[in-house]
């Protein structure tokens, strides 16, 4: 056995001192930007100076740490973002291993490397450390190459550790001398040929009690234990991991698949490709639907072992600059997503069936794709504008306050600022006894000795005893997209109706969570920056959503601000420019709505992602005989750019929709974002404001905008470009924020990337419920009963006279007028030629067929000439709407008001009354 050496001490204890040095160093690095606090930026900047030489050192660290995590990932498919890169611990990690192995290994014969083992690694784990730089390299070697995975990183770390310890205790138990257990005070040379401290710590209280027979299934229990830890392992699925285990190493067996169709349907990305389990937790972080692919597994394993993580989120938004810059809006508990397995959007069936009970064929099976969905990396986005402290116009302007308080005899004192992208605040405090109107009463004077008409006073600054002068700055900053969605908060949402808004005034970063909104209300003068934030708004979700995640609708009256959009997988239909279609196609999200509930109902959920967790959890049962099979919902969100031009078309209809989505929708994962530039309220009407309680305006030109948006003023004070107050729900004092900016070529970028990974799949089926309703042209009204009469006689006798129908039907003049206007609107009869009778475009035998489509019944199929003239009118509006595109598709045909098309007015052609053909015929 191990026999007993002089002590080298000195070696010791420097490598211990340089371990020391070397963690602060790589941690600090990883530390994530600079606080948001100003006073912990300017006590950071007053230590800059003292601390040069060791950021001098932490770059030259980083910069092996960065080349060596490079050659970690040179041979990983995974490619990672510069910003997502995670190696100085990695690093320190691999160092520790290195030097392990040359101390252990290399130089073992040097009795002074020995010693330096020995009283390190050596005494603490006994014979196993002569394997730890092994363990540290590949596992430095994961962690570079899995970065962003903290909690799986922890686990895994908390897991080898105890597997390590484990095995050290065994060494403790069978490595003897003189027959007995070496005890520490045997001497680090001793343990360092045994077990160690920590396999002494682990193994004698239980062999002191129930001898080795105990101790060794004891330990082995430990080991195994720590397996299932390192491999996220539910006691509950160990055989099963064990197959996918088998799976993994040498293929699918034929028998296996015959048995385990069900489980392959489980997939964890897109294209249902399917993931080692050790890996499923990777993309916890950054997609949602792989966090939860296994979720009665990771519930096990919650319980188990807990998470904080989730736990630990709130419903409104948090302001925690001090600590991490950022500010999270976000929450994930209550609609904690879940994973889609399945790559499609698959329609619901009719309303009017049975949902449990639904056909197959309304849910026809998508093609798989093979190719797995890869979203877009976050370096494609580009970093904004490097955030400032302090500059000298910040202690001018708090000069300016100062004296301003002084030539008022105020006795207040400007203690403090944060500055902001756009706005800097300066934090005031009040003198015993002074009223805080002495300093509100100040507005115009500090607006005037700042030369800023555009300063806002707080008072007081939500959950602080200061008062808040906000002052634009002069310098202002620029907040990439990019950096807002590499932010911590982002990256730990896992939700993907996350979306970046912007930066604090505080500097911290915004993020929210659509979901949780539910739905928002988006106004602000024109230029303000309304459009801006849509376009990163909608680029968030392109960024970590996948189509099987989340679908859109996009309605973009304006015809430009969406277009870059047209293509993108998301999309359920193209891109809808018509007002009037797009109130028809709000229409359509309410039967959708509808059919979400019914499926909610007749299964007994409440809400859309227990649902969906159930279904993949294979949980939910179609009734016997019915060949439904049921697939999750992906989340749908509705944008409507300019809210006022659908309000023009069709107010009641829009509002309408507009109410029943909003009321209802939250729990089918519909959500709304309206945005206008005219915050009216002709156009945000006192019922769509009671239901859209999100609320984020852009500067507007009037307080009276002001409040129709957030029901108080403030945002006539914004600046413009992209300076914004946002009201999340449950929040009643709006926080300011700088937007999100995309420039156009990343846009562009992004939305190139996601076409290339798929194509859209334009829902084809939603004529299916609204078909099998009757719907009668709104122009027909009433008379319908009197205009199938006037079509069957002008069809069956070819004669298109407006007398014989004044005669034939005993209508009055303007009446036959009115009916030979919608018959010649519907291409059946054609244009007045005077005292002339009017052709008649319809043969007799296409009359069932003519008859059926005016009452609106499903399924009434043109004639080739009515479908020739019908092409010609529906060819008028596409050709001025190109973006509409497939709309037809989407919004059944008989839904079309056509009178738009007519330009009839409704009180006959230009038919004299002394027309009489018919009487020329001689006819009766
Ligand atoms: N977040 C932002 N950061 C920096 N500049 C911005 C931001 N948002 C908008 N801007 C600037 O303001 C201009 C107008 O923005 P945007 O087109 O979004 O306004 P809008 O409110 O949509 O106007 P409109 O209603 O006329 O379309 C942009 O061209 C840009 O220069």
């Amino acid at each position: 056995m191990a026999t007993r050496k002089p002590t080298p001490r000195k070696p010791a204890s420097r490598a211990t001192a340089g371990s020391r040095t070397r963690t602060n160093g790589p941690r600090g690095a990883i530390t994530p930007k600079a606080p948001a606090s100003p006073r912990a930026r300017q006590a950071n900047s007053r230590s800059t100076g003292s601390s040069e030489s060791g950021s001098a050192l932490t770059a030259i660290y980083m910069f092996f740490a960065h080349a060596v995590g490079a050659g970690a990932r040179a041979l990983s498919p995974d490619k990672m973002a510069k910003e997502d890169r995670r190696d100085g611990l990695p690093f320190f990690l691999f160092l520790l291993g290195i030097i392990g192995a040359i101390f252990g290994w290399v130089l073992i014969k040097q009795d002074w490397a020995h010693g330096v083992h020995v009283w390190t690694m050596g005494a603490l784990f006994g014979r196993v450390s002569f394997a730890l730089p092994v363990v540290m390299i590949i596992f430095a070697i994961y962690l570079m190459r899995h970065p962003s995975t903290i909690r799986d990183n922890g686990r895994i770390g908390i897991g080898l550790f105890l597997f390590i310890v484990s095995i050290s205790g065994f060494f403790h138990v069978f490595f003897l001398q003189d027959g007995k257990v070496v005890q520490p005070y045997d001497g680090e040379w001793t343990l360092a040929y045994s077990g160690g401290i920590f396999g002494w710590l682990i193994s004698v209280p239980f062999y002191n009690t129930i001898t080795i027979w105990g101790t060794v299934p004891v330990l082995a229990a430990f080991t195994f234990g720590s397996l299932l830890i390192m491999t996220k392992t539910a006691p509950n699925r160990i055989t099963e991991r064990l197959r996918e285990l088998a799976t993994y190493l040498f293929g699918e067996s034929k028998r296996r698949e015959a048995v385990e169709v069900v489980e392959d349907e489980i997939p964890d990305a897109f294209d249902g490709t399917k993931v080692p389990w050790w890996r499923r937790g990777k993309g916890a972080e950054d997609s949602a639907f792989d966090s939860a692919i296994v979720p009665a597994d990771d519930d096990a394993l919650d319980g188990l072992f807990g998470d904080a993580l989730q736990s630990t989120q709130l419903d409104i938004p948090s302001v925690d600059t001090a600590n991490q810059n950022s500010t999270a809006v976000v929450d994930t508990t209550a609609t904690a997503p879940i994973t889609i397995p399945a790559a499609e959007f698959v329609a619901p069936p009719a309303a009017q069936v049975s949902p449990a009970a639904a056909a197959p064929a309304s849910t026809p099976a998508a093609p798989r794709v093979n190719r797995p969905y890869v979203l877009p990396p976050l370096a494609i986005l580009a970093p904004g504008t490097p955030p400032k402290a302090k500059s000298a116009a910040n202690d001018q302007v708090v000069t300016s306050i100062t004296s301003v308080f002084k030539e008022f005899g105020v006795e207040a004192a400007v203690v403090g600022f944060s500055r902001g992208p756009t706005v800097t605040r300066y934090e005031v405090e009040l003198a015993p006894g002074v009223k805080v109107e002495a300093v509100t009463r100040l507005a115009s004077n500090i607006s005037y000795a700042v030369a800023s008409n555009e300063v806002r006073i707080l008072a007081p600054i939500p959950g602080k005893s200061l008062i808040g002068i906000e002052i634009p700055n002069t310098d202002r900053e620029t907040v990439s997209l990019g950096d807002v969605l590499r932010s911590d908060v982002a990256a730990k949402s896992a939700h993907p109706l996350t979306i970046g808004i912007g930066k604090d005034v505080e500097g911290g970063y915004v993020i929210a969570n659509l979901a949780k909104m539910p739905h928002l209300l988006v106004a602000g003068a024109t230029g303000a920056g309304k459009s801006s934030f849509v376009n990163s708004m909608i680029t968030s979700i392109l960024m970590r959503a996948k189509p099987a995640e989340v679908r859109m609708v996009l309605i973009d009256p304006k015809r430009v601000e969406l277009a870059a959009y047209q293509g993108v997988p998301h999309l359920i239909t193209p891109i809808i420019t018509n007002a009037k279609k797009a109130a028809e196609a709000l229409q359509w999200v309410v039967k959708e709505m509808d059919m979400r509930y019914d499926d909610l109902a007749s299964f007994g959920f409440k809400h859309i992602d227990d649902f969906n967790r159930a279904v993949v959890a294979g949980e939910v049962k179609v009734p016997e005989g019915s060949q439904r099979k049921l697939q999750p919902y992906p989340y749908l969100l509705v944008v409507v750019d300019e809210l006022a031009d659908l309000m023009i078309v069709a107010p009641r209809d829009v509002e309408d929709s507009i109410v029943r989505i909003t009321q209802l929708a939250r729990a089918s994962g519909i959500h709304l974002v309206l945005a206008t530039q005219r915050p009216s309220v002709d156009v945000v009407t006192g019922l769509i404001k009671a239901n859209v309680p999100s609320r984020l305006a852009f500067s507007v030109t009037s307080v009276t905008d002001s409040r129709v948006i957030l029901d108080q003023p403030g945002a006539e004070k914004l600046i413009g470009q992209g300076d914004a107050l946002f009201s999340p729900m449950g929040t009643n004092k709006p926080m300011r924020v700088q937007g999100a900016w995309l420039a156009e070529a990343e846009l562009q970028r992004i939305v190139d990337h996601v076409k290339q990974q798929m194509e859209p799949e334009y829902r084809q089926d939603v004529d299916a419920p609204v078909a099998a309703k009757n719907m009668v042209d709104a122009d027909i009204g009433d008379d319908l009963d009197v205009l199938l009469q006037a079509a069957e006689l002008i069809i069956s006798s070819q004669f298109g006279s407006t007398s014989m129908l004044q005669r034939k039907l005993r209508v009055g003049f303007a009446k036959a007028g009115r009916l030979m206007d919608l018959l010649e609107s519907r291409n059946i009869v054609g244009p007045s030629e005077g005292s002339k009778a009017r052709d008649v475009m319809v043969k007799p035998e296409d009359l069932p067929m003519v008859l059926a489509q005016l009452r609106g019944e499903p399924g009434a199929s043109a004639s080739p000439a009515v479908a020739a003239a019908a092409a010609v009118i529906d060819a008028e509006p596409a050709a001025s709407n190109l973006a509409a595109g497939d709309f037809e598709d989407f919004i059944p045909r008989e839904n079309v008001d056509r009178s738009i098309i007519t330009g009839g007015n409704g009180f006959g052609d230009d038919e004299d009354g002394d027309e009489d053909a018919w009487k020329l015929t001689g006819r009766q």
